[in-house]
């Protein structure tokens, strides 16, 4: 399913492109500048993300990308329309943040503050939370959940006074594009939880396996770019029985689900698989995240609890996550980058 805003376009002429009815010429100065892009991002997001077959549609749309160097002042770099980054370097944050106070005729993606936000696994939900969706089409919430900060030794403790309901999933607090930021257990009892090191996120883990052929459960990848929302279908992981509960002991890490397909068509299930979230209640859920977290690019992780067709939690939210895989993001993407600078360009005051 995809809601795509349609954007008008014009012709190519005057910047030598093969006068293709989809090339368009934005300018800072005057008409026959390309848009360009300059880039910040980690050699694995490169190789995802910048694809051949990306970079040739964006070319032939009037997009260049750029990459930002390093070692060089960013002010000596450009003049570029758009900055897209994903670094998690600290000297980074400062430096895009200067450069977006200096240049707000560019448009950064996204806010390093905003982005922040979503690199703690408390604050990314909170929005969520808060907003306690719930209408005619279905409820969107989040699983409960406590931070344990230090002294592992109180986790028993703390669960047991927040009454929080096993199994419960550990994560890492912090999210930092690390391997480690991923290492999530699975804990089938609270004193086994000392076993493992603050700070971590106690979430109660939501069973969600469909009453179906497979084994396992379904979870919702909801790929956010600007005004438009993709959805696909990812392995999740198997429900714990109460009989399991009783049986078993202890903490177990458990391996990344539903990031691992290398492309869309591997992560994507058969569309009969596990009907998807109302639309009605994703763009509610989505307009709400995106005026509250103040970003453009990011995805959600969302469940449908076991038993129910419209109760929903969200358990993570991502920041410029893998559109490498998400079906049709080329498109998608060119659309969202050229319609930025068109907003930008209808906004300016005639002269
Ligand atoms: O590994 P990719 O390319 O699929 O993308 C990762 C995302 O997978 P997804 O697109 O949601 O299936 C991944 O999403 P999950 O946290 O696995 O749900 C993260 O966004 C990850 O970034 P980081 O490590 O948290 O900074 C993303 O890693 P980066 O691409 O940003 O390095
Ligand atoms: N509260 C939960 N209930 C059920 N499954 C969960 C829960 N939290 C995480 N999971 C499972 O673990 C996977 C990874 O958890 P997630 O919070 O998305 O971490 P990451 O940032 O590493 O993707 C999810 O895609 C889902 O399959
Ligand atoms: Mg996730
Ligand atoms: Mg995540």
């Amino acid at each position: 399913m995809r809601l795509n805003g349609e954007i008008p376009v014009g012709r190519g002429e005057e910047d030598g492109m093969d006068g293709e009815m989809n090339s368009l010429n934005y300018s800072i100065g005057g008409v026959g500048q390309k848009l360009t892009v300059g880039y910040a991002l980690t050699s694995k997001k490169k190789r995802s993300f910048l694809q051949p077959k990306f970079l040739s549609l964006a070319r032939s749309k009037g997009i260049c990308f750029i990459a930002i160097d390093l070692n060089r002042p960013l002010a000596d770099q450009g003049p570029f329309d758009i900055v897209l980054h994903k670094l998690l370097r600290k000297e980074w944050w400062d430096i895009i943040e200067d450069y977006r106070q200096k240049h707000p005729e560019v448009t950064v993606l996204d806010p390093p503050n905003a982005i922040q936000h979503l690199n703690n696994r408390q604050s990314m939900l909170q929005d969520v939370a808060d907003l306690n969706l719930s209408d005619y089409h279905g409820k969107v919430g989040v699983p409960r959940q406590l931070v344990v900060k230090k002294d592992p030794s109180s986790i028993p403790y703390e669960v047991t006074k927040a009454g929080l309901k096993l199994p419960l999933v550990a994560k890492p607090l912090l999210v930092d594009g690390s391997a480690k930021s991923h290492e999530l257990f699975l804990a089938y009892d609270e004193f086994s939880l000392s076993e493992l090191e603050p700070p971590l996120v106690l979430q109660e883990f939501v069973n969600h396996v469909l009453l179906c052929l497979i084994v396992g459960g379904i979870l919702f990848k909801i790929f956010i770019v600007g005004e438009t929302i993709t959805v696909v279908r990812r392995f999740s992981l198997p429900d714990v029985t109460n009989h399991e509960l009783a049986k078993v002991d202890g903490v177990f890490r458990f391996p990344r689900v539903s990031c691992a397909a290398a492309t869309a068509d591997d992560a994507e299930l058969d569309p009969s698989i596990a009907e998807l979230p109302p639309r009605p209640l994703l763009e509610r859920l989505v307009r709400e995240l995106r005026l509250r977290l103040g970003i453009q690019l990011f995805n959600i992780d969302m469940i449908r609890e076991i038993g129910s067709r419209d109760v929903f939690h969200v358990i993570d939210i991502n920041y410029f996550p893998g559109y490498g895989k998400m079906p049709d993001y080329e498109h998608i993407f060119t659309d969202f980058l050229l319609s930025l600078v068109q907003n930008k360009y209808k906004k300016r005051p005639t002269t």
